[in-house]
């Protein structure tokens, strides 16, 4: 019998700092195989500190990370956790005269034995991470050479690469133009629902979370304000709350989604998306 666990990550009570200073208090989520988990919330809110805490780049001051609800993510080494999760941070050093091609192979590290050796999937893995984000064209050139927007796909490609349960994405779309974006998210929802990858995804786009996601946290001084779907989470009222102005909110018929209009004094002629 096949037992499927039902949370492959979850950050439990987690309390989050920076030289003592408390930036996320009690911080709870659950990321699900096959589902895709919005972070959402203003500028400053934790999003990304607790991200970093879920791919155990931030230390906890209280709470804990596990692996479906079994394995103590503190238990596993850097390797075995590397395995299983993977986190496209949001800003990462672009190493000089690095051949697209190795930094997506980059991705394989935690699947080679000790003397680069021992990897019979790396290959095929590298080749099918480079297809889906449409990077294999560039494969040859230095990454130091690509544009903002180009070096986003070759990391994500890597994050691809190394083919792990868990997969956390930190405001992936930026620098991305619109064709990427799109194709950026339809990938996301391709993992989760073709592969059963649990997805963590921070977006600052209220309107592609709600598109994208079958859950949302909505953050805000460090706390989930709320969590739920995106029909429960995004609501007016807590928007409001959340980001200090009003956002209307609408369903969009065509797709069934909740559509969010922040209001501001300009708006009949300026749009913005959050
Ligand atoms: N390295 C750091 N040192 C000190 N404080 C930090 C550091 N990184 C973040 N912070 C603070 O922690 C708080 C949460 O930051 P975090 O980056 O997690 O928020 P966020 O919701 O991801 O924000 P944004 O939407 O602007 O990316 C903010 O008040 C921020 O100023």
């Amino acid at each position: 019998m096949i037992v499927q666990r039902d949370v492959a990550l979850r950050g439990d009570k987690l309390c989050l700092s920076y030289h003592g200073s408390t930036v996320v208090e009690d911080g709870c989520i659950a990321l699900r195989p096959g589902r895709v988990t919005a972070l959402v919330g203003p500028n400053g809110s934790g999003k990304s500190t607790l991200l970093r805490a879920l791919a155990r780049l931030h230390r906890a001051d209280r709470g804990s990370v596990s692996l479906d609800d079994t394995t103590s993510a503190a238990a596993l080494s850097p390797r075995e956790f590397a395995r299983r999760v993977t986190l496209l941070a949001q800003s990462r050093p672009t190493p000089a005269g690095v051949k697209v091609r190795d930094v997506v192979g980059y991705g394989r590290h935690p699947h080679r034995g000790r003397w680069r050796g021992g990897d019979p999937d790396g290959p095929a893995a590298i080749i099918r991470a480079m297809d889906v984000t449409g990077v294999a064209s560039m494969a040859e050139r230095a990454v130091d050479e690509l544009s903002g927007g180009e070096l986003q796909r070759v990391w994500l490609a890597s994050c691809l690469a190394q083919d792990t349960g868990v997969l956390l994405l930190d405001e992936p779309t930026n620098h991305l133009d619109l064709r990427y974006q799109v194709e950026l998210l339809d990938l996301v929802r391709d993992l989760a629902e073709e592969h059963r990858v649990a997805v963590g995804v921070v977006l600052h786009d209220l309107n592609q979370a709600a598109g994208v996601a079958d859950h949302v946290v909505l953050l805000c001084n460090g706390r989930v304000l709320a969590d739920g779907t995106p029909e429960e989470v995004l609501t007016e009222e807590r928007l409001s709350l959340a980001y200090g102005i009003r956002i209307e909110v609408t369903h969009d018929p065509r797709t069934g989604t909740v559509h969010t209009r922040p209001v501001g004094r300009h708006s009949a002629r300026v749009h913005v998306s959050i």
